[in-house]
């Protein structure tokens, strides 16, 4: 008889005793939980945007269609062919370009703007979500202060950055500058500043070995009213030291309040004489007839703005930039709850990736049949070191002669055109190189890792990986010359036989 089973009208006197679980291990956390544990909390806090997403922008002069674009800006944009944003810029325009007209003030230093940071695939249009917001924020300003700088690793991007600015200002009103070394600096001086005019240029595009230049170098050069800083290709940069140039333009464009015991004055080049002093920058002055300056405490408006496709996590990297409340966007797709994966990979286009495993003496010889087999035109061919460029064309083009003298049936066949693209060039000669390329005079481009990152060649059909890249960052830059815009693309690796392992762990893990 059980225990608690009633007999008659009896109650049972004896109740079953308790029972309690049995130990068992909690739950492991599950994946995407680990990867979190450690990351900056804006960095959970991303906003996940998928690369399809898109947004059109109206005909209509008094509709925005929610791009936050002025109907000029508008205008501008459908006379060169724009008609839809794309994800990162559907992202950060609202962001950057609130509707309270108080928010796009150039000065707030009651309420200084978030800083942010940009992690989306290359070809994805990172350069218009930075050009359109600073061209909508600025045009209204009434005299020219240096607002906006922009510092890329290397000339040839200056010099494509500058030209994006220009198809969106149309050559009309804001004032734009470039300082890469390309000019003598006495040159590039004369184009920033002079002693009527403190800045001459409301944008300035650079790379930083010379801004430093100018920032120790050129009298009233001076970044205390600048309300953008983009750092694009920011990971590669965050790597440069220049004479620790980012911790040198960080501090010029914040207010240092100079005490009044101190009796020191400020450096000849730190604030400029001529120039209206910002906001923030007031309080560097002792007025002991107004103390309400010296009393409230006013923040630098510089809004900095990182872009990469392949952002840095490293918390040490982006403690140094001293990140006011960062918002971070990611432009890459993911289905719900795939955090891991936003967080752990790189972001990267639907380029169709190929691998060749050869041995090292007949790479040249595979490279040749690959072209032809796949009747490739419009490539991009990526080397190890200028050296390498240099052997692969002549072996290249000594090859093609052979072929149209020898094989049968390619007689009136054009050759194939192969093009050197590297560092040992001088300035004019690359640039005419790329022209002819970009023109499609030239056929076969082969460079090394000088033009890996952000250039934007449209046409570039095929990206040749003829030696393995040394990581993944660069393996994504290359491939990302490729597949633009939405473009097709495939991509090829020519991988040697004792290369396969770190190649595919390489990729693995990506
Ligand atoms: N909304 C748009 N509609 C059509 N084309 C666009 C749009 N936005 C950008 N593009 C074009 O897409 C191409 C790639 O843009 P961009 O060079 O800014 O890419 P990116 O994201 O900076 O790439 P990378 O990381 O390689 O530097 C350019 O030719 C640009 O003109």
């Amino acid at each position: 008889m059980e225990i608690d089973e009633p007999v008659g009208d009896f109650e049972p006197s004896i109740k079953a005793l308790p029972s309690f679980p049995l130990p068992s291990l909690p739950d492991a956390p599950s994946k995407s939980v680990l990867a979190l544990q450690g990351l900056d909390q804006a960095l959970i806090d991303a906003d996940v945007v998928h690369p399809s997403t898109i947004l059109p922008i109206p005909d209509a002069e008094d509709d925005d269609g929610g791009t936050r674009l002025s109907a000029k800006i508008r205008k501008r944009l459908k006379s060169i062919g724009i008609t839809e944003l794309f994800a990162v810029q559907t992202s950060l325009l609202p962001f950057l370009l609130p509707h309270d007209p108080l928010a796009r003030r150039l000065y707030l230093p009651y309420d200084p703007p978030r800083d942010v940071c940009i992690s989306a695939p290359t070809g994805s249009g990172k350069t218009l979500a930075y050009v359109l917001p600073i061209v909508e924020t600025l045009s209204p300003r009434i005299v020219t202060r240096l607002r906006a700088l922009v510092v890329l690793p290397t000339r040839d991007l200056v010099s494509q950055v500058r030209e994006t600015f220009e198809a969106i200002t149309n050559n009309r009103g804001l004032k734009i500058g470039t300082a890469t070394g390309q000019n003598s600096f006495a040159h590039e001086q004369a184009q920033l500043v002079n002693n009527v005019l403190p800045s001459k240029v409301d944008i300035l595009i650079c790379t930083p070995g010379r801004l430093m230049d100018h920032l120790m170098g050129t009298p009233n050069f001076s970044l205390q009213h600048l309300r953008f800083l983009v750092i694009d290709e920011a990971d590669r940069l965050l790597a440069q030291s220049f004479q620790d140039w980012l911790s040198r333009v960080l501090a010029a464009t914040r207010p240092h309040v100079k005490s009044s015991s101190s009796s020191s004055s400020p450096s000849p080049h730190s604030l400029p004489e001529s120039d209206g002093l910002s906001p923030a920058f007031l309080q560097r002055l002792s007025l002991p007839d107004i103390p309400a300056f010296q009393h409230e405490e006013k923040e630098t408006s510089c809004q900095k703005l990182l872009f990469s496709a392949t952002l840095t996590r490293d918390p040490a990297k982006i403690a140094a930039l001293n990140l006011r409340d960062p918002k971070y966007f990611i432009v890459q797709s993911r289905t719900d709850g795939e955090e891991l994966h936003v967080l752990e990979n790189y972001s990267m286009p639907p380029t169709l990736t190929h691998m060749i495993v050869s041995n090292s003496s007949k790479k040249p010889l595979v490279f040749f049949h690959l072209i032809h087999r796949q009747k490739m035109r419009n490539v991009l061919v990526f080397t190890k070191s200028a050296d390498s460029t240099t052997r692969l064309v002549r072996l290249f083009e000594f090859f093609e002669e052979a072929r149209l003298e020898k094989e049968p049936g390619t007689a009136g066949e054009e050759s194939i055109i192969a093009r050197a693209y590297s560092s040992d060039l001088p300035p004019s000669e690359r640039k005419a190189i790329l022209d002819q390329f970009k023109a499609q005079q030239i056929h076969i481009l082969i460079c090394s890792d000088l033009i890996s990152r952000g250039i934007d060649i449209t046409h570039v059909s095929h990206v040749v990986n003829y030696d393995v890249p040394v990581d993944m960052r660069k393996y994504v830059h290359r491939v990302g010359r490729t597949a633009r815009a939405g473009r097709a693309g495939d991509a090829w690796t020519l991988v040697e036989e004792q290369e396969v392992c770190f190649s595919h762990s390489m990729r693995r893990l990506y």
